[in-house]
């Protein structure tokens, strides 16, 4: 068969190549050719001019972003204040990290939660009904904390010194983003400003995932990531422009979010919808492939612990 560019997973001795175990069973395949790809099904929302999460937002700009956290749980932003640049340099470290020799990347598999930084080979099931067979996914993922000032990356190997250069400066520029968003969303609820921000500083929990999906012959066949909600409160995610593989399931129908110039993709995950009451969602996605490579780096934030409660000002006693 042939081989992919030679990519090899970390865990695997062979280099790449489609095999049975990551064929996903018939009724779970990601059927391709029906998923919608119309740009305006997932609002765009411009922050162009909102740089204080101190100050009241436009009331135009709180109802765009409460009404795609209520509607929608996902949103794509366009001027946030992130160098497009940076962005770039992001995605092409991420890039150049998993064409690292597999045994630098293998050495650091671990299933050690505490670990500084590990790579991950996803094997899980994509059925419900049957849980005990489990589909190998079609991606690897580097998984390690973030910090928007303290230098998390000084127990990164020395393999890692030029991702971790360039995440840390993102890490700064993301700190800023997720103090504007989180100040938006509480204005959104009705609270103060800085109502959600103080919750996560509580106990806060900040992991980035980047995500390889290698070239794949048949990606009708299999998954990137399967379908899933997150269990946090946050994920601002950039993604590589040109292979399209990042899926939001609304109203019973797969919409593509295709990669948009200069934009982050916005989620909110169980946490925030817990938090919130339920007036905010978060919403069933996944990652399917393509005959190209895609790259993906999600900046996950939220709390250490999973949350019981909704904000208490948000309960009708
Ligand atoms: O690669 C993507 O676009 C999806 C990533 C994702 O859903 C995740 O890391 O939880
Ligand atoms: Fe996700």
């Amino acid at each position: 068969m042939a081989h992919l560019n030679g990519f090899q997973m970390a865990n695997s001795d062979k280099p790449l190549a489609l095999n049975p175990s990551h064929i996903v069973p018939e009724h779970k395949r990601p059927q391709l050719g029906r998923v919608s790809h119309s740009a305006s099904k997932i609002p765009v929302i411009d922050l162009a001019g909102y740089v204080d999460e101190t100050a009241p937002a436009p009331s135009d700009l709180v109802h765009q972003i409460s009404h795609a956290c209520e509607h929608y749980g996902f949103f794509q932003i366009i001027n946030h204040g992130v160098s497009d640049e940076l962005c770039d340099r992001v995605l092409n470290e991420v890039t150049l990290m998993f064409q690292l020799p597999h045994q630098e990347r293998a050495r650091l598999i671990s299933e050690d939660p505490s670990e500084g930084v590990k790579f991950l080979n996803y094997s899980v099931p994509v059925d419900d009904a049957a849980p005990h067979n489990k589909v190998s996914m079609w991606s690897e993922c580097a998984n390690h904390i973030w910090h928007p000032t303290y230098d998390f990356t000084s127990q990164f190997p020395e393999c890692l010194r030029s991702y971790g250069e360039v995440v840390r400066e993102f890490s700064k520029e993301l700190g800023g983003l997720a103090d504007r968003l989180l100040s938006l969303m509480s204005q959104g609820l009705g609270l103060k400003n800085d109502r959600l921000k103080c919750r996560f500083e509580e106990e806060p929990s900040r992991r980035a995932h980047a995500n390889y999906y290698p070239p794949c012959p048949d990606p009708d066949l299999t998954l990137g990531l399967r379908a899933h909600k997150d269990p946090i409160a946050l994920n601002m995610l950039i993604q590589s422009m040109g292979a399209s593989g990042l899926q939001v399931m609304k109203d019973g129908e797969w919409i593509a979010i295709d990669p948009l110039p200069n934009a982050l993709v916005i989620n909110l995950g169980d946490q925030l919808q817990l938090l919130s009451n339920g007036r905010y969602k978060s919403t069933v996605h996944r990652a399917v492939n393509n005959k190209d490579a895609r790259v993906s780096l999600a900046m996950f934030y939220g709390l250490l612990s999973a949350v019981a409660d909704p904000i208490e000002d948000l309960v009708e006693v």
